[in-house]
């Protein structure tokens, strides 16, 4: 019951309105049956694990079961303080919410301030991640399953570009399954050269919306030898392509069997200047590897991106610190990327650690997420939907941080 003696009622974009249990549990006997039931439905005794309502994220958990000024407090503790407050919530356009909802995708938006200085102006950028699960089963033809995800993303991306986003990263090896697991060898045929169909599909939208767009693909170096890489391609605005860089540690551990495919990343630790500021790109298994961020930062980065795809009870604790810790401890930007869903191979697999034969990788949970480098960051997207997530920065914090 409120102060006020009404249940207390929280709003949220995908759920509409919802009872918060928190406030329900101090209810009094009179309340509805139907209240009761939701309370139940959401406790954590109950069958949480099997809710994506609740497990949405971690956040919105917290939002949803506590009271609102414990949920503030967990926000502070949790999210960390830009300019003396939390993270503010940051106003899109009416009409990409309108978007997202039609299209059903996850939408944030957050902006992250800056001290004001003296002698320089504020460096603002729009910063966009979008996480996605596979359109169409791993069985259907591939240029099927791979032109479905392109219209998926392409869809995000036109949102992200009504939206004003500058600079925006897509997830690792974003046109196709996570297929590595398998160890066949079919799958190699997603792979693409540089300026291959996705380069060009990107660079239309590149174009269209003055936006850099970082694309991490499977790679096809035809002019050496057709040897596949875990590569990221990095679209200027103005849809020339600026550059690459390659995966730098390539996984052998439970399930991802990715070097059945390609090897260590030839690229080194590139930083590439676009209009918008300095951006690298350390592709998923890099992040754990302190080496691989301080090399982006010392290499003179102001954002770093992680484009992900994993699982697992080992990653998921790790992921909200990865590339938090990276922000604090080379004074720039992070946004981490990870994919969604669950994605069921055709023919079982094993992975020489007898593990029975499985066809599945296990759940992608996506939790995208942006973080500062004065260690605060912003709540992530959704563990099971796709999303898109987007943060304005005022780059000049990097060298405040710097500077303290
Ligand atoms: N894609 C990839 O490198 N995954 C490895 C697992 C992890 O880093 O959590």
């Amino acid at each position: 019951m409120g102060e006020n003696g009404e249940m207390s009622r929280l709003k949220t974009r995908e759920h509409g309105e919802m009872t918060r249990p928190g406030a329900a549990a101090a209810a009094s006997a009179s309340s509805s049956s139907s209240s009761d039931a939701l309370v139940k439905e959401n406790s954590v005794s109950g069958s949480i694990k099997d809710s994506p309502e609740t497990l949405d994220s971690l956040h919105r958990l917290l939002e949803f079961h506590l009271p609102a000024p414990v949920f503030e407090e967990v926000s502070r503790l949790l999210l960390g303080l830009n300019g003396g407050k939390v993270v503010a919530k940051f106003p899109l356009p009416e009409v990409v919410g309108g978007m997202a909802s039609t299209s059903k995708f996850d939408i944030q938006a957050y902006s992250f301030t800056a001290a004001k200085e003296e002698l320089r102006p504020p460096q603002l950028v729009r910063i966009g991640l979008i996480q996605n699960s596979i359109v169409l089963p791993t069985t259907d033809p591939l240029l099927d399953q791979k032109r479905a995800i392109m219209g998926r993303v392409g869809t995000i991306i036109d949102a992200a570009g009504v939206a004003g986003v500058n600079i925006l990263c897509l997830q690792e090896a974003w046109i196709m399954p996570f297929a590595f697991c398998t160890r066949e060898k079919s799958w190699c045929e997603f792979a693409e050269v540089i300026n291959g169909e996705s380069t060009k599909f990107l660079q239309e939208k590149a174009k269209k919306y003055n936006m850099v767009i970082i694309s991490p693909i499977l790679e096809r170096d035809e002019a050496h030898g057709s040897t596949i890489w875990n590569t990221a391609i990095v679209i200027g605005n103005n849809g020339n392509i600026l550059g690459k860089h390659r995966k730098n540690h390539i996984p052998r551990v439970g399930d991802f069997n990715e070097s059945t495919y390609y090897m260590e990343g030839n690229t080194g630790h590139p930083v590439f200047e676009t209009v918008y500021g300095k951006i690298a790109v350390n592709i998923c298994y890099g992040r754990h590897h302190p080496l691989n961020w301080q090399a982006f930062g010392l290499n003179g980065a102001e954002i770093v991106f992680n484009p992900s795809a994993t699982v697992g009870e080992l990653s998921e604790p790790m992921w909200p610190i990865e590339a938090r810790n990276a922000a604090i401890a080379n004074s720039y930007f992070v946004g981490a990327i990870n994919r969604v869903g669950t994605e069921v191979f055709p023919r079982p697999f094993t992975s020489g650690d007898g593990k029975p034969a499985h066809k599945d990788f296990g759940h992608f949970y996506g939790s995208s997420y942006i973080a500062a480098p004065d260690s605060s960051c912003t709540p992530s997207l959704s563990r099971y939907r796709d999303g898109l997530l987007v943060a304005e920065v005022d780059l000049n914090l990097c060298q405040q941080v710097k500077d303290n």
